[in-house]
């Protein structure tokens, strides 16, 4: 048995076989071989089954987060089957008698310098699918496993990190714990697995051979058993068996409004970045969803999404959450979440840099065709605007502007749209040290807990070096939030929390006592919240 520690990231415990993430562990070099017509052979059936991997994808995709976010498998497949791209792997297979992956290596490394050299902004965005795809290849070839993140079974995830784009390929119902190497315990990865409410552990110095092993991951405490003895899979056994039975008792708090000893209500929403998710905040009783981050239907697509795909998605989680708030958070893109077709320059400082609302007040086409699916889609439910990093009194102005000259639009055009609540996401110092002035300008603040600390303690929130350093409990945190609680009451609007703060039981009374009047929390979190709340 070994005993590995690393940093809790969420809390639980898993038990299962480890299943590694390998994005680049086969190594592929030219090698002639004599029997080309074989190695063709080879290639033929590589291709049929790496065509219908994608197919599973695709269809998988479509049905658990939706259309816009399939399509990536789709465009994969198309170039798969293009006949330039495997004529030119045959040539070389033929006239240079080099053996089938080290042909597909080069062929997808000579298609994607093409692509990456075009003027269009959408060829070179197929710079990176082109090489995804080769990979995908190259691992059928190889017979690798799991390039393609295909999960058969449950199983706990280990990985050196994973990325926001990453997450979708996941078949999330087959994931027990997420466990990296790197990673921090703020970072997107510990975000998806407190919205999965599964254990999550980062920084654990696990060994390369991990993949297939059996192990335990008790996030209570950040340790990875791998192969465990007896007697300790007997402990972490009852343990389950008594979290899950903790789990049964908070179900009767379903149904129940989350009142406070006093009478104060507190609207218990949910943090969410799918379709796929609206199980889960049903499931979990949210009373709204308080962040839908959609800016994952951006990483998710292969492509801009069309106004069409993103009012589908909009209106459905509006229709299924039946008249109950739903926040969305116009496209926060930028900083650790990145995707090749908006083809962003490299920074020197990411998260201070082209993200969020900058992108959006620059390439405003982006953020009208958005703007415009979530009027549209407000016709279908009760549908609010949130705008994320937010620093100055003209974004929120611009933002107003353009949303009114989208309704006239949609007006003279006959489209109906619903009323539609605009809030901004306070998150920036300089939005706390304004948001008496804001407030003046919205119907509602929501608190990014997670980049304010970033922004106020000056600490990269995705350096796992700083954690120590990341305080979201620091006393300039929390008079912050009583600051910007204070302002919004006093011009009579409402303010929640929907950074990870939110969650964090040891200060669920002392937001009350400031006066919060909405949590927005991952959907797991909710029913031991209200627990907390209603026995306050
Ligand atoms: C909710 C927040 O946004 P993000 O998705 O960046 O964590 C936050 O910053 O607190």
């Amino acid at each position: 048995m070994e005993k590995i520690v690393g940093k809790s990231a969420f809390a639980g415990v898993a038990m299962g076989e480890f299943r590694e993430l390998k994005k680049d562990g086969i190594t592929v070099r030219s090698k002639k071989v004599e029997d080309y017509e074989g190695e063709i052979l080879r290639l033929e059936d590589a291709v049929k089954i790496t065509n219908s991997q994608l197919q599973e994808l695709y269809d998988k995709t479509t049905v658990g987060v939706g259309t816009a976010e399939a399509a990536i498998f789709e465009v994969h497949q198309m170039m798969l089957m293009d006949e330039a791209y495997q004529n030119s792997i045959i040539a070389m297979i033929k006239n240079e008698k080099e053996n089938a992956p080290y042909a597909v290596k080069v062929t997808g490394e000579n298609f994607s310098k093409i692509f990456a050299a075009a003027e269009d902004e959408y060829m070179k965005g197929r710079a990176a699918d082109i090489k995804d795809v080769s990979e995908r290849l190259i691992a059928v070839l190889c017979g690798a496993a799991v390039i393609n993140h295909k999960l058969d079974k449950p199983v706990i995830i280990a990985a050196d990190d994973i990325m926001p784009s990453e997450t979708v390929q996941l078949e999330k119902e087959n994931v027990l714990a997420f466990v990296t190497r790197k990673g921090s315990v703020n970072s997107h990865t510990a975000i998806l697995a407190r919205t999965m409410n599964i254990p999550a552990i980062v920084c654990a110095p696990l060994p390369k051979d991990i993949d297939g092993k059996n192990g335990i991951i008790d996030g209570n405490s950040g340790i990875v058993y791998i192969e465990p003895e007896e007697t300790v899979k007997e402990e972490y056994t009852k343990l389950q068996e008594k979290e899950s039975e903790k789990k049964t008792l908070l179900r009767h708090l379903k149904g129940k409004k989350t009142l406070t000893s006093d009478g104060k209500e507190i609207k218990l929403f949910a943090n969410i970045g799918s379709l796929g998710d609206m199980e889960a905040v049903l499931e979990n009783d949210a009373e709204g969803v308080g962040l839908f981050r959609s800016e994952f239907i951006y990483l998710e697509a292969a492509d801009y999404p069309t106004e069409e795909e993103q009012f589908q998605i909009y209106k459905d989680v509006a229709q299924r959450m039946e008249g109950k708030k739903v926040i969305f958070r116009t496209l926060d893109i930028g900083a650790d979440k990145q995707t090749d077709y908006f083809g962003m320059e490299k920074e020197d400082n990411p998260a201070l840099g082209y993200r969020a609302i900058r992108i959006c007040l620059t390439q405003e086409d982006i953020f009208r065709i958005q703007l415009r699916a979530l009027l549209r889609a407000s016709a279908y439910g009760n549908i609010a605007i949130m705008i994320p990093m937010v620093v100055s009194l003209w974004e929120v102005h611009r933002t107003k502007q353009i949303v009114e000259e989208l309704k006239e639009e949609l007006n003279s055009r006959g489209v109906c749209f619903g009323e539609i609540e605009l809030g901004i996401m306070i998150e920036t110092p300089a939005a706390v040290m304004i948001a008496d002035l804001l407030a003046k300008e919205v119907n509602f603040f929501s608190i990014g807990t997670n980049d304010l600390t970033q922004y106020t303690l000056a600490i990269d929130r995705q350096n796992a070096k700083l954690d120590m350093f990341y305080d979201a409990h620091h006393p300039a945190i929390l008079r912050m939030i009583q600051r910007v609680i204070e302002c919004a009451h006093k011009e009579g609007i409402w303010v929640g929390i929907c950074g990870e703060l939110a969650a964090d039981k040891s200060l669920t009374r002392t937001f009350v006592r400031m006066g919060i009047d909405e949590l927005s929390v991952a959907p797991g979190c909710i029913l031991p919240i209200r627990k907390k709340i209603i026995e306050m």
